[in-house]
């Protein structure tokens, strides 16, 4: 047995079976993925419940990843492939930076920590309390906004504060409907795992989870961040409608070029009008996905 690529297997956290892509070294197998076009690997560690990172290689000995405690890592591992997949595919970016930089995961950080983030160098994912959330990993929109806010580092830059702020946030959220493409439920998988139906956060429907969807209602708050949480519900409606409007595949090009060649780090909800329009012309002209735009953000109050 050299060393080299491998292809195991495991169960993410809501038990479903699913192949991973894993490398043999020194007789052990490790949640480190080659297979990409990337300068860098997709890779996953384990804090070990503790906050120091990235902490330890995800690893098993006979490449079978089918033990509870490796179940958020198998998710974290195959949902940021799959995230990855997606960037690269629709737009042909190549990693969060466009140049292949590796993607990182650490799984089983803190204790009952009920978040997931994007730490400028990393994903990280708690485990949830097992009330409010199960292993944040397990939810493949979490993994999404999360792995969106780098590529939005990389490119827009929003500071994460105030409209800036909530429209980061919401590019997140915007981006992880794009990649789950399901619903309009943001975290649904992994929220409340003893209740079903229900998620932190709705994209068709932002005050059905405590969040404003029009500007005469935006929250002004020090708290989050100037409460970046609760008025990204606004630009999250502004998307939802929009891709009501003209369908996902525009509204993916749309955004991916207002994000990469037009916001920048002190864009506002106003900003993100404007650059979402010159995207919609810059590539469909002046027509229908031009128009849908501007009724989605009139629709929120927003010019
Ligand atoms: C360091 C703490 C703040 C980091 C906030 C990260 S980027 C974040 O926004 N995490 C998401 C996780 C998520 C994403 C989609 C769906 C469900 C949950 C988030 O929304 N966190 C909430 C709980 C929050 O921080 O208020
Ligand atoms: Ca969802
Ligand atoms: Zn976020």
């Amino acid at each position: 047995t050299d060393a080299g690529a491998a292809s195991g297997y495991g169960y993410g956290v809501l038990g479903d079976y699913k192949e991973l892509n894993t490398y043999l070294s020194n007789g052990s197998y490790f949640l480190y993925d080659v297979t990409n076009p990337m300068n860098g690997v997709i890779e996953t560690f384990t804090a070990e419940n503790g906050t120091y990172l990235p902490g330890y290689r995800s690893s098993d000995s006979n490449n079978a990843f089918t033990s509870g405690n490796q179940a958020a890592a198998v998710d974290a591992h195959a949902y940021a492939d799959q995230t990855y997949d997606y960037f690269y595919n629709t737009f042909g970016r190549n990693s969060y930076d466009g140049n292949g930089s590796s993607i990182r995961s650490t799984v089983h950080y803190g204790s009952n920590y009920n978040n997931a983030f994007w730490n400028g160098q990393q994903m990280v994912y708690g485990d949830g309390d097992g009330s409010t959330f199960a292993p944040l990993s397990g939810a493949l929109d979490i993994v999404a906004h999360e792995l969106t806010h780098a590529v939005t580092d990389y490119s827009a830059g929003l500071v994460y504060q105030d409209q800036p702020g909530a429209l980061n946030e919401s590019l997140s959220d915007v981006f992880s409907v794009f990649v789950e493409r399901e619903d309009y439920l943001l975290g649904e998988d992994a929220y409340t795992p003893r209740r079903s139906g229900d998620a932190l956060r709705s994209l068709s429907n932002p005050p059905a989870y405590g969040q404003p969807e029009h500007m005469d209602d935006y929250v002004y708050t020090n708290a989050d961040n100037g409460g970046v949480h609760t008025n990204s519900g606004i630009p999250n409606k502004a998307g939802y409608n929009t891709i009501e409007s003209i369908g996902v595949a525009k509204a993916e090009k749309i955004y991916y070029r207002a994000l990469t060649v037009y916001l920048g780090a002190y864009s506002n909800f106003s900003d993100a009008r404007a650059a979402l329009l010159q995207s919609a012309a810059d590539l469909y002209g002046n027509g229908s996905e031009y128009d849908a735009v501007a009724n989605a953000w009139s629709n929120v109050g927003v010019y």
